[in-house]
């Protein structure tokens, strides 16, 4: 097998281990005949056809099909809130696992055209809603949530209008907002977010099954929080609106409602009726691409699960950690250049500021690596692309393109580079089959990429600076290198794989 067809299978496996029903059937079993009972993640919740179900997100549509099929005639009803078109698209693809069967008890409603609150979504969220403030203390109330939650459950406090907080959610992201901020302005101003929703069903017993698109796989953050208490108040929003300058355009509202809400934290409120679980994430998905690369015979590592921050640095990052570890396996990495270039990666994290990255620690299990294996590095998080240019492409793609750029441009300065002297491919591919609006979901390169495009007369570096890595790619050896996987139903941000072995040995 070639090291992109490995790459390929280490990805489909990362995907594969976060798709909704492998992971449903992990997190949640229902167990015995006289006395059933809901076992999640090792606690047991009695039932006895006393289950609900609401669910609101880009992944939940298949979290809902394989929890169904799962609970049986325990459960009495539900409704998920979920993408416009995701039925048909999904039918189109030939998913239908991911698709609930004809005589569902569950109610689907499609809005949020584009990833924006829509009033298809906010008839959604009225149902949930309406569902959970019927129960009572003998319901279990299951929650399925995943990212995209926050555009498909919105419910904004009353005198609070849905266009006048689309209005500001898309001024606070279009002025370059992090999920974190726009989420905690999105729950302050919301009756669902910030914890409402478990708030609203007590006093039945709340279960949420989260699948994190969010870096840290913060509860309070992901889809707003719905049932997670909120870590923020009042006095953070407003600070979020004033580090946008957005304080002294706020619709009359907005202003009622933050005004009537006290500014500092009030007491914690009771969530013990609800049970928060991460079912799927980034980490699971590396995890499980490291068992598959073990498989296959590399020294694998895990860099990261939460590498994010300028595209463009992200990429002079991984150019620099293959060239380290291409100078590794030609003896040479303890030499004046091996330094050289692990001071270029620190000075590159440092900037980069990745959560929880301990580099030093890694360059040292690098230090550790003998040259008889090939390795294998796995990494996740999102980058931020700032857009330039009028082309088509994504995140992942432009990664990957800046990386071959950024290896050209290494072994071109470099005379006898050890770069020449290893076969190498890096991927970067977004789990949810889609990178930006391409239908594409990453791409591969290798430091080869630039000179075989220019023989097509293809300038990488010109479809880079027009932010076109999606046609770059597509024209590029027919499209050979562009990772292409289709909608995948599920989302936990996205992922990167080095691969290198030295050329003698392949
Ligand atoms: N031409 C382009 N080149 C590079 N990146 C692009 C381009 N156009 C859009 N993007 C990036 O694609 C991303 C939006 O794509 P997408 O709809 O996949 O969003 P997302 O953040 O991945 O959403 P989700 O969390 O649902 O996957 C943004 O990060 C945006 O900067
Ligand atoms: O829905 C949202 O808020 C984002 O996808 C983050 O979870």
């Amino acid at each position: 097998m070639s090291l992109r067809e490995h790459a390929l299978s280490l990805f489909r496996s990362a995907v594969g281990t976060v798709r909704p029903a492998p992971m449903l059937k992990r997190a949640v079993k229902l167990q015995g005949d006289a006395c059933p009972q809901l076992v999640v993640k090792g606690r047991a919740f009695p039932v006895k056809r006393n289950l609900y179900l609401v669910g609101f997100g880009k992944a939940v549509l298949g979290m809902a099909a394989a929890a169904e099929e799962i609970l049986g005639d325990h459960l009495i009803r539900g409704i998920v809130s979920v993408p416009l078109g995701i039925q048909e698209s999904l039918q189109r693809a030939g998913m239908q696992e991911m698709l609930l069967k004809p005589h569902s008890r569950i109610q689907v409603i499609e809005g949020a055209k584009n990833n924006l609150p829509d009033p298809e979504a906010l008839r959604g969220a009225g149902a949930i809603q309406e569902l959970a403030e019927g129960l009572t203390a003998d319901d279990l109330l299951l929650v399925l949530i995943s990212g995209g939650g926050s555009a498909l459950l919105p419910a904004p406090i009353p005198p609070i209008l849905l266009e006048e907080k689309e209005k500001l959610t898309k001024m606070l992201a279009s002025r370059g907002a992090a999920i974190q901020e726009l989420n905690t302005v999105r729950k302050t101003l919301s009756l669902l977010k910030g914890g409402g929703l478990a708030r609203l069903a007590y006093p039945a017993q709340v279960v949420s099954l989260i699948l994190s698109d969010v870096i840290g796989d913060p509860l309070d953050i992901i889809a707003s929080g719905p049932t997670a208490a909120s870590s923020h108040s009042v006095q953070d929003c407003l600070q979020i609106l004033a580090k946008y300058n957005l304080l002294h355009s706020l619709p009359k509202s907005v202003e009622t409602v933050l005004s009537s809400s006290p500014t500092t934290r009030t007491a914690p409120e009771d969530y013990s009726h609800v049970c928060n679980v991460i079912i799927g994430s980034n980490t699971l998905a590396l995890d499980e691409a490291k068992r598959q690369a073990e498989c296959l015979g590399y020294v694998a590592l895990i860099l990261s699960a939460a590498v994010c921050g300028d595209i463009g640095h992200v990429a002079a990052l991984y150019c620099q950690l293959i060239r380290l570890l291409c100078l590794g396996f030609a003896g040479l990495g303890e030499g004046p250049l091996g330094n050289e270039v692990r001071g270029n990666l620190l000075q590159l994290a440092a900037e980069l500021d990745i959560p929880g990255l301990n580099l030093a620690e890694f360059l040292q299990a690098l230090r550790g690596l003998g040259p008889e294996k090939p390795v294998c590095i796995l990494a996740g998080g999102e980058t931020t692309v700032q857009l330039q240019g009028t082309g088509k492409g994504g995140r992942n793609q432009e990664l990957a393109l800046r990386v071959g750029l950024g290896l050209h441009r290494a072994q071109g300065a470099e005379a006898s580079s050890p770069l020449g002297r290893c076969e190498i491919i890096f991927l970067s591919g977004g789990t949810d089959g889609q990178d930006g609006p391409t239908g594409a979901a990453g791409a591969f390169c290798s430091p080869q990429l630039v000179d075989e495009a220019f023989q097509e007369g293809l300038d990488a570096e010109a479809f880079l600076s027009n932010n076109d890595s999606y046609t770059f790619f597509s024209h590029f050896q027919r499209g050979r290198h562009l990772l292409v996987t289709g909608l995948t139903g599920t989302n936990v941000m996205d992922i990167q794989a080095v691969l290198i072995r030295p050329t003698d040995r392949s």
